[in-house]
């Protein structure tokens, strides 16, 4: 795609002034008055200039096949992303990273797209809030729980690198991607092009690695073989965001990303460094995840 020429205007007393390019040559610019005077790193042009460049290197995304059911959904307490993924055709859906306290929410939606529950998949032991996957498996029996073995966590069905989740024609491609967690795994959908990430690649950020076996060269290493060797244009969908972003691309991340772009030395200086309080709800999440969320929840 052919992105408009743009041109500089050369004021000091104006902000947004870059503006495409008319055949004719004229140009158009919003009148919004600054008083302070410009300095080359603040001037709203270079910026401008900066995203012009960036935006045309982005590639174009990859459509969702017509066949394929993609739902994101969020848990404003633990700003957790869960994903409903579906096959249209078979009807087969899975739930990537339930939350315990959203599970008759999931299970109702899941009824009401008239989807039949195989999976509750989760990309890792979480620390912050408890899982979904076990109360939704006694919502809607039949269903199953999956997580990573090297997690040493409960479930249904343990999974390794190169294992496939199979929902109808569609199946998430498991990739081990230890550091936040040691048992944390990383989905991918080529077809799609999208991955689930987990905690392992958040948004202009990353999983913390300071408890669960956390090692933030493990997480370096694993970003940089497995997941940023990815295509440019493959949609991340993160298991957190706290900022109101609900993806990114593995090109904006290998980009932008302000922890994953430096050398392993300044990121694990960065990662020592963090001071984020422990999760408030660590404690209980950890021994109910161990046990697939099953530990202590409402009966149905
Ligand atoms: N405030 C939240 C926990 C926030 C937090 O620690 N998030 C984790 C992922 S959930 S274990 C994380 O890795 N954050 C990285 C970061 O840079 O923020 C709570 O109390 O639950």
């Amino acid at each position: 795609m052919r992105m408009p020429t743009l041109r500089l205007l050369s004021s000091t007393v104006r902000r947004s002034l870059l503006v495409p390019a008319t055949k004719s040559g004229s140009t158009k610019s919003a009148n919004i008055s600054i008083s302070a005077p410009l300095t080359p790193q603040h001037y709203p042009q270079h910026r401008q200039l900066r995203f012009h460049h960036c935006a045309v290197s982005m590639l174009p995304r990859i459509p969702f096949t017509s066949d394929f059911f993609f739902r994101q959904l969020f848990d404003t307490e633990s700003c957790t992303y869960t994903y409903l993924l579906a096959d249209l055709n078979t009807k087969e859906a899975i739930i990537i990273d339930p939350v315990l306290e959203q599970a008759k929410r999931d299970a109702q939606l899941i009824h009401d797209l008239g989807f039949t529950l195989k999976y509750a998949v989760n990309t890792h032991m979480h620390a912050d809030h408890i899982t979904g996957s076990g109360w939704l498996k006694q919502l809607i029996p039949g269903s199953l729980s999956v997580i990573s073995t090297a997690s040493g966590a409960k479930a249904d069905i343990k999974i390794k690198e190169g294992d496939k989740v199979q929902f109808g024609r569609h199946a998430l491609e498991s990739f081990a991607t230890p550091g936040h967690t040691n048992g944390c795994m990383t989905y991918v959908i080529p077809e799609q092009g999208c991955v689930f990430t987990g905690d392992t690649v958040l948004i202009r950020g990353c999983g913390r690695t300071d408890f669960q076996e956390g090692n933030s060269q493990s997480l370096y290493d694993n970003v940089h073989s497995k997941i940023f060797t990815l295509p440019d244009n493959y949609r991340i969908y993160p298991a957190h965001d706290y900022k109101g972003q609900l993806e990114s691309s593995i090109w904006e991340e290998k980009t932008y990303n302000p922890r994953l772009t430096k050398s392993l030395e300044e990121f694990v200086n960065i990662m020592e460094n963090l001071n984020l309080p422990y999760p408030k709800k660590i404690d209980k999440s950890l021994p109910a995840n161990r046990e697939c969320g099953l530990y202590d929840i409402p009966k149905e």
